[in-house]
């Protein structure tokens, strides 16, 4: 029996997972596919997106959505009975695609595949890496050098990088295929420049392939044919040594409301909270009074979206929420006010 490839889509917070599938889904030529999609906050705007494409390459009951922290933490309670129960299906798909959360290490993800269940069953077709090329020419992922020394100074026992550079490089070292996306928000020197330092932190021959909005052809992100899971040892990570290392650096809440006279309060208050908040990442769903189709709104540092992507469902409920994520530490008092203030503004 052959067994059936598995792409592993890793990448941080925003830095455009979400899109490239889509992308993927609607140019699949024929393959079925089927979407394992995880996600750190509590609700599941990701899984919500895809199955609103409604494509035949992936219908809904073939998106299955872990919402339930990330998926390297819940290796053995939640992924791996849903792979079981993708293979085990009559009719099991072509090819499996799991998006990570942005805070996941894709490596205890591989590990999985070494189990004696999954490992006759399917294996690692590739491991994918997005890197955000707008927030890495924005120093987002690098250490602040003066505050790590002064940090090292109060506390000499502190020996680690920022989380976020952290897993930014774990990301990297597992990576079969680097994907630079957002090159439309930079220009070719600071893709340059990127290209040029992550050479540094990949293993050798991964390719690095540049996009706009994950517009990448299925032959180049399927077929990679890595088989990952049988060489682990090749993909360095920070966390080789925490068997258990959890997700204590980051933090996410949400904030619901009803339906909103009008989204431009709401983008206002989000544009005041992201700069004077460290938030990552805002992301949600709004019902605008009125209007039919769902608004999606998305933040990736201090970039605001806002869309209707599709009609609400007759059985939907029309509520207004918005997933916040920081590092450890946001205000959530104050970030909760505004933006609940706001909602309440533009409610009606
Ligand atoms: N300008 C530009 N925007 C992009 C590109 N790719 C994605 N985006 C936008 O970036 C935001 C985040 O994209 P997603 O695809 O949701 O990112 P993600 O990696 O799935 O995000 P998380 O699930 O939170 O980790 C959205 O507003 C996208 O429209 C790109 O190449 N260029």
């Amino acid at each position: 029996m052959s067994k059936i490839p598995t792409t592993v889509i890793t990448g941080f917070l925003g830095a455009g997972k979400t899109t490239l599938i889509r992308h993927l889904l609607q140019n699949a030529k024929g393959r079925r596919l089927a979407l394992i999609v995880n996600e750190f906050g509590d609700v599941g705007v990701d899984g919500a997106l895809l199955k609103g494409c409604n494509d035949q390459a992936c219908p809904e009951e073939d998106i299955v959505e872990l919402a339930n922290g990330c998926i390297c933490c819940t290796v053995a309670d939640d992924f791996l009975p849903t792979m079981m129960k993708l293979l085990d299906r009559p009719n099991p798909p072509e090819h499996i695609i799991i998006e990570t959360s942005g805070l996941a290490l894709p490596k205890p993800l591989v590990k999985a595949f070494q189990w004696p269940e999954i490992r006759t069953r399917s294996t690692v077709d590739g491991v994918i890496a997005l890197i955000d090329a707008d927030a890495v020419a924005a120093g987002r992922f690098a250490t602040d050098e003066a505050a790590l020394a002064l940090a090292r100074a109060a506390d000499p026992s502190l020996d680690h990088d920022s989380p976020l550079e952290e897993l930014y490089e774990d990301q990297l070292a597992c990576a079969d295929l680097l994907i630079l996306n957002k090159a439309d928000l930079v220009d070719v020197e600071a893709l340059m420049r990127i290209e040029g330092d992550i050479a540094g932190h990949i293993r050798k021959g991964v390719k690095i392939v540049r996009a706009d909005h994950g517009a990448v052809d299925a032959s180049v992100l399927l077929g990679l044919f890595a088989g990952a899971e049988d060489d682990l040892e090749a993909r360095p990570s920070h966390h080789d040594q925490d068997a258990d290392h959890d997700h204590d650096d980051f933090d996410s809440f949400v904030v619901k409301a009803g339906e909103m006279e009008s989204v431009e309060p709401l983008l206002v208050a989000m544009s005041h909270v992201i700069a004077a908040h460290d938030i990552l990442r805002i992301k949600g769903m709004i019902a605008v009074h009125g209007k039919a189709a769902r608004m999606v709104i998305q933040a990736v540092g201090p970039r605001i979206q806002h869309y209707f992507d599709r009609p609400w469902g007759a059985d939907e409920a029309r509520v207004s929420q918005l997933v916040i994520i920081g590092q450890t530490g946001l205000d959530k008092a104050a970030i909760e006010a505004s933006i609940k203030g706001a909602m309440s503004i533009g409610a009606r």
